[in-house]
């Protein structure tokens, strides 16, 4: 079912020092912010050869990674991305192994165009698991 790697997310206290590590530091290929208000984070993409990381910070009052960076004041990896041909076909297999689908268990749209649904950590050994039909 799971398939490519799509992405890990790290989420940051400071999306611009973490965009100039991943540039400056560690020469690497990174976008610009990019607010994404039905998330609740800003987002920035850095490129690599094989996936890609994203960086993530809070945007607005209602932000779901705000409990995690507040546990996590200097930032953490936040979660994995898999991706999956079909995410209905794929809710349902999980939902039905008995795992929890978060939020309304409805796919939206994630900062690549594409469908996402995030599964709860501990039903996947304490980590937060998005997947995305791509
Ligand atoms: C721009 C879109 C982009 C994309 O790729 O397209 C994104 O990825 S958007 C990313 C932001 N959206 C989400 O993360 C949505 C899914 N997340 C959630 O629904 C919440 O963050 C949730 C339910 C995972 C945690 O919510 P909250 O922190 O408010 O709840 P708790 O503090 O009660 O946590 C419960 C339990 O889970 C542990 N936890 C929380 N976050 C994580 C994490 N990222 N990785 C691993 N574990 C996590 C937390 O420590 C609690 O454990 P406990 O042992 O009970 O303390
Ligand atoms: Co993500």
């Amino acid at each position: 079912m799971i398939g490519k790697l799509n992405h890990v997310a790290i989420a940051v206290p400071d999306l611009e020092a973490a965009s100039r590590t991943y540039r400056d530091v560690l020469g690497a290929q990174v976008s610009a912010p990019q607010s994404v208000v039905e998330h609740g984070v800003t987002v920035v993409f850095v490129q690599l050869d094989n996936t890609k990381i994203e960086l993530l910070h809070p945007l607005g009052g209602k932000s779901p990674i705000q409990g995690f960076l507040d546990k996590n004041p200097s930032g953490g990896i936040h979660h994995i991305c898999y991706e999956v041909p079909d995410i209905i076909a794929a809710r349902e297999r999980l939902k039905a192994s008995g795992a929890r689908v978060l939020g309304d268990g409805e796919p939206k749209i994630g900062a690549h165009g594409n469908p996402v649904l995030f599964l709860h950590p501990k039903d996947f050994n304490g980590a937060l698991v998005e997947l995305e039909q791509a």
